[in-house]
């Protein structure tokens, strides 16, 4: 029996081929773990099924193998314990800011008292800075607003996972950043557990514990799990400046540019095991102190995995 919150057990989704018979299958038998209040980033090139596994575990696709355990319970379809920020907030145009999360507070709690709603959903509204915005129509907020609402609705269904699906990607860069310190500081606080899908590696820096990364589709797989070695205290700024930013950066980028295309040469003839992705650290052994010019060491560079820690059903 699984110990994590949420454990992913040899998923796998195909569709019908688009060109006719037979199917295609996005990915396969893909197994993974994640604690309690873990913050997970899930990276990979397009088409790799980030969207359709997210889906899944939101309960809203079904797999085609496998399955998800969460909170010792297979997943069957949407729960409230599970909360989705879309990259398209997917307010409720008629209504007010503070409508749109009394409705999900109210779906949440139906026996609440008008007053009880009202004082939670403010309080959500407040949390993502919103507080003044409160009586205005989605019409009538900025993109990053309403992605503050979506934020906020999510948050105060109080999920025990928050599902996000590239939440930050239809904005500017300004406000990205600011929305993505919101978020950091309200998952530490409320240790929320997290599963965040992105295409910015730098955000997947900034904000993720664990980031996972996908092989190219189809039969897209895990390839490995990352360590984020940065220390958890990091902040925007700090966080470029740390000697092992780059290592860490770099590993990530050369499995996009590079690996992710060709991991099944890569793999072949080791004891590659899709149902223990290996865990890297990429930058430990990197001083902390002095400039990034020290190798990493050769248990953690790639290709050449620690011993599994991270698994699923194990
Ligand atoms: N309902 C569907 N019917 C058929 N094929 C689908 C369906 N949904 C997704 N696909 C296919 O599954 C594959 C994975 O799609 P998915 O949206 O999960 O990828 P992704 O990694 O999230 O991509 P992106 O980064 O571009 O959002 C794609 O080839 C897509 O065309």
């Amino acid at each position: 029996m699984s110990t994590k919150l949420i454990s992913i057990e040899g998923l796998a989704k195909r569709y019908p081929n688009p060109g006719g018979g037979g199917t295609m299958t996005v990915f396969d038998d893909l197994w993974l773990g994640i604690e309690e209040g873990e913050f997970i980033c899930v990276v990979g090139h397009s088409g790799c099924g980030k969207s359709t596994l997210l889906n899944i575990l939101a309960g809203l696709e079904t797999p085609s193998a496998g399955g998800i355990i969460v909170n010792g319970k297979e997943i069957s379809g949407p729960s409230l314990d599970r909360a989705v920020i879309f990259q398209g907030h997917a307010l409720m145009p008629w209504l007010s800011a503070l409508g749109n999360i009394e409705l999900a507070v109210k779906s949440r709690n139906p026996s609440w008292s008008s007053a009880q709603i009202r004082a939670h959903a403010m309080k959500y509204l407040e949390l993502v800075n919103l507080g003044e915005a409160a009586d205005r129509k989605p019409a009538q907020l900025s993109g990053g607003m309403k992605q503050r609402v979506g934020i906020a609705r999510a948050l105060s269904l109080e999920p025990d996972v928050l599902l996000m699906d590239e939440p930050f990607s239809a904005l500017d860069a300004l406000t990205r950043g600011g929305l993505q310190d919101e978020i950091l500081a309200i998952c530490d606080a409320r240790k929320q557990t997290s599963f965040m899908i992105t295409h910015d590696v730098d955000e997947a820096l900034y904000l993720a514990d664990k980031i996972v990364l996908m092989t190219n589709g189809p039969e897209a797989c895990i390839a490995e799990i990352v360590e984020n070695t940065l220390p958890r205290d990091r902040t925007r700024e700090s966080m470029f400046k740390h000697p092992r930013f780059y290592p860490m950066r770099n590993h990530l980028m050369d499995f996009l540019v590079t690996r992710s295309k060709s991991f099944t040469e890569e793999i072949a003839g080791t004891e590659f095991d899709k149902r223990h992705p290996p865990v890297v650290s990429p930058g430990i052994g990197v001083s902390a102190v002095h400039p990034v010019d020290t190798e990493i060491p050769e248990a953690t560079s790639p290709g050449k995995p620690q011993a599994p820690r991270h698994m699923a059903g194990g």
